[in-house]
């Protein structure tokens, strides 16, 4: 079953395309980054799936709800970007506050200990530090023991450690299982904590797979090896070669195929060839490729 599926999105504000025929479909259970530059429509895709936009035109379904059956039945958690704490409240005070709002809340213990905030349950909101103060926006996020989680650029604010913690929680909660969509400018981010990365640019679906099928699919591949006095006639003609760069006696190939390639060099050529080095495209590459203007 879908947990999202986007159909022909479009969102206009006024003269604004924010989202521009939007297709995606996302199975449940799984984890995925939406990947893209400012203002490429990933917020307000969120948004929709939230119910708090309605699409101008095409159909937005959660578990083949639509949104606000989803949002009412308690079926989606969200960490969005902004969203104050009530300061007078501890922390405990602020999550059972929220759980009791939902239909089937996860038990008190369970959200704090899920979110890294045990031993912050009896703080005052007002005394937490940023970091903090985002566990405890994703502690209510997931209060409800959602079956889809949304997260907004969630670590935004957030310092080396206090990310990984916050990864580290994500994760946890994905394990169980859970359908998880998040939206992020931080490659890394992408890469390490989703299954599969959606990247987005001008409202449309530019690229979707593993981040490691998105990195494959760039022409950014290279190999370079040394030839020292040997001709480089004839290299341009390997399979998949793009461009043959020469300095200093090292030559790089740029590929879209580094195998093929690479085979060839060794199969094709009666070159003596020294130092080969593989060079493969990394996600920034990837993702300054798929969102340049076109
Ligand atoms: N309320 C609004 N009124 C008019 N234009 C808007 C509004 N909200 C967003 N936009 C425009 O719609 C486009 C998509 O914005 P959106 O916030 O969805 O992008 P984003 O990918 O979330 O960007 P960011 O990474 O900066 O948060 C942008 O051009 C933005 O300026």
């Amino acid at each position: 079953m879908n947990a999202i599926a986007f159909t022909d999105v479009t969102k206009r504000y006024g003269d604004v395309l924010a989202v521009d025929g939007l297709d995606l479909e996302v199975p449940a259970g799984a984890t995925v980054a939406l990947l893209g530059p400012n203002g490429a429509g990933k917020s307000t895709s969120i948004n929709m799936l939230l119910g708090l936009l309605r699409p101008s035109s095409g159909e937005i379904r959660v578990f083949g709800e639509p949104p606000e059956t989803a949002v009412a039945n308690g079926e989606i958690g969200a960490m969005l970007q902004e969203g104050a704490l009530i300061p007078e409240l501890t922390v405990a005070e602020t999550v059972d506050f929220v759980r009791r709002l939902y239909p089937r809340p996860l038990p008190l213990e369970e959200i704090l200990r899920l979110a890294d905030l045990t031993e912050l349950a009896r703080r005052r909101a007002d005394r937490l530090s940023g970091g903090q103060t985002q566990r405890v926006r994703f502690a209510l996020a997931i209060a409800g023991g959602p079956r889809l989680l949304l997260l907004d650029e969630p670590t935004a604010a957030m310092d080396v450690e206090s990310r990984r913690t916050f990864w580290d929680n994500m994760r946890a909660y994905a394990a169980r299982g859970r359908t998880i969509l998040f939206a992020t400018h931080y490659l890394e981010e992408a890469d390490e904590n989703a299954d599969r990365v959606v990247v987005i640019a001008r409202g449309r679906v530019v690229a979707d797979g593993t981040a490691a099928e998105i990195k494959a699919g760039v022409a950014g591949q290279a190999v370079s090896f040394l030839l020292g006095e040997q001709p480089v006639a004839g290299l341009d003609a390997l399979p998949g070669t793009t461009g043959v760069e020469l300095q200093g006696g090292r030559v790089t190939l740029r590929t879209i195929d580094l195998d093929a390639t690479v085979a060839a060099l060794y199969r094709k050529t009666t070159l003596d060839i020294r130092d080969l080095q593989l060079h493969g495209a990394d996600l920034e590459d990837a993702f300054l490729a798929l969102t340049k203007e076109a």
